[in-house]
């Protein structure tokens, strides 16, 4: 990341002071250069997909089954989803009854049949609106049918939020383990209610480069807190393993038992302690490397299927 002065590259937002520039002249220039004669951009334009990483979820669906049209309503949470190919792909390749949520940092619309909230992931609070989401009790909007097609009901889904957050029943559903009442569910449907993810797939890390609507300068500088690629391998790295742990630890408290987990994690020295933490959760651990991605950049693909039963996060990570 370029930091600069910026009024000494323009007077426009002098009164701005410091801003952080991600890309500069050269940089970009050869990023648009590679874009431009790349086929898998070429072809994400013809399917009206959202960007080329689209073609990355694919080859590792194709390779790995992680989605299955014949499964219904099943329920999808793609981190980090901005601008929403993998979400595109995840409406898909998964049965029409299924759902799909999209967190991102970032404000984003969301592509047709796709949810989103713009969230951190490594807040808890996000964790709390993934859940009431997919709950099946706390299902909002059950009357209107707003939520299949848009994602603008954040404001909605937060102050449902604030409503239920101190109920009887929301405690029991999703914070107590012992003292669930099981007259009123099952244990299957409690375990359901707690870990309702079916599949987490995780792509975070560089924002798309942005080239209409806001810009770095906009009031709550979303843009700066996110992980942009450096270009410094090791500095890469080290965001990287944090945004995977942040999904893995999104795995952890969400996602059901048995359930598919995929991210992308740029490698480094301490891949093979993610690795092993991966381990922890999953039956099945793989790192792939899909055709789509370019053989330059350091980035790989962890697969986790078949979720572990009664995972103790401590454990995972005391490793
Ligand atoms: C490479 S892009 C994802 C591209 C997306 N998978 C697609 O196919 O269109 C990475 C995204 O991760 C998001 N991100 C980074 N840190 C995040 C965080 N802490 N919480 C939520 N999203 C985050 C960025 O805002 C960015 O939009």
């Amino acid at each position: 990341m370029l930091l600069v002065h910026n009024r000494i590259k323009s007077n426009k937002f002098s009164s701005l002071g410091r801003i952080y520039i991600r890309y500069n002249s050269n940089s970009r220039n050869r990023w648009l250069s590679r874009q431009q004669g790349d086929p898998y951009t070429k072809e994400a334009k013809v399917q009206n997909l959202r960007s080329r990483a689209a073609f990355k979820l694919m080859q590792i669906d194709d390779k790995y089954r992680i989605f299955n049209k014949n499964t219904p309503n099943q329920r999808i949470l793609d981190l980090g989803y901005a601008p929403g190919a993998w979400s595109q792909v995840a409406r898909q390749r998964c049965s029409p009854s299924s759902m799909i949520l999209g967190v991102d940092i970032l404000p984003c619309e969301p592509p047709h049949g796709v949810n989103s909230i713009q969230a951190n992931i490594l807040a808890k609070r996000t964790h709390d609106l993934i859940r009431l989401f997919f709950s099946k009790h706390f299902q909002l909007n059950r009357h209107d049918e707003l939520h299949k097609d848009h994602g603008y009901f954040q404001n909605m889904l937060e102050e449902e939020l604030t409503h239920v957050k101190d109920t009887e029943l929301y405690r029991e559903i999703f914070t107590s383990d012992d003292s669930y009442d099981t007259s009123r569910t099952n244990s299957t449907l409690k375990e359901r209610e707690k870990f309702p993810v079916d599949i987490v797939i995780s792509d975070m890390y560089e924002p798309w480069p942005q080239t209409t609507g806001f810009w770095n300068n906009i009031t709550n500088q979303a843009y700066f807190r996110m992980a942009n690629t450096s270009g410094v391998s090791i500095r890469d790295h080290y965001q990287s393993i944090d945004l995977c742990d942040a999904a893995l630890i999104t795995a952890i408290d969400l996602l059901r038992p048995l359930g598919s987990f995929a991210c992308k994690l740029y490698t480094g020295e301490e891949e093979n302690l993610f690795k092993k933490r991966m381990e922890a959760v999953f039956n099945d651990v793989y790192k792939f490397k899909p055709e789509a991605s370019r053989n330059e950049s350091k980035e790989t693909y962890y697969i986790g299927l078949r979720k572990k039963r009664n995972i103790d996060k401590l454990d995972v990570f005391s490793n």
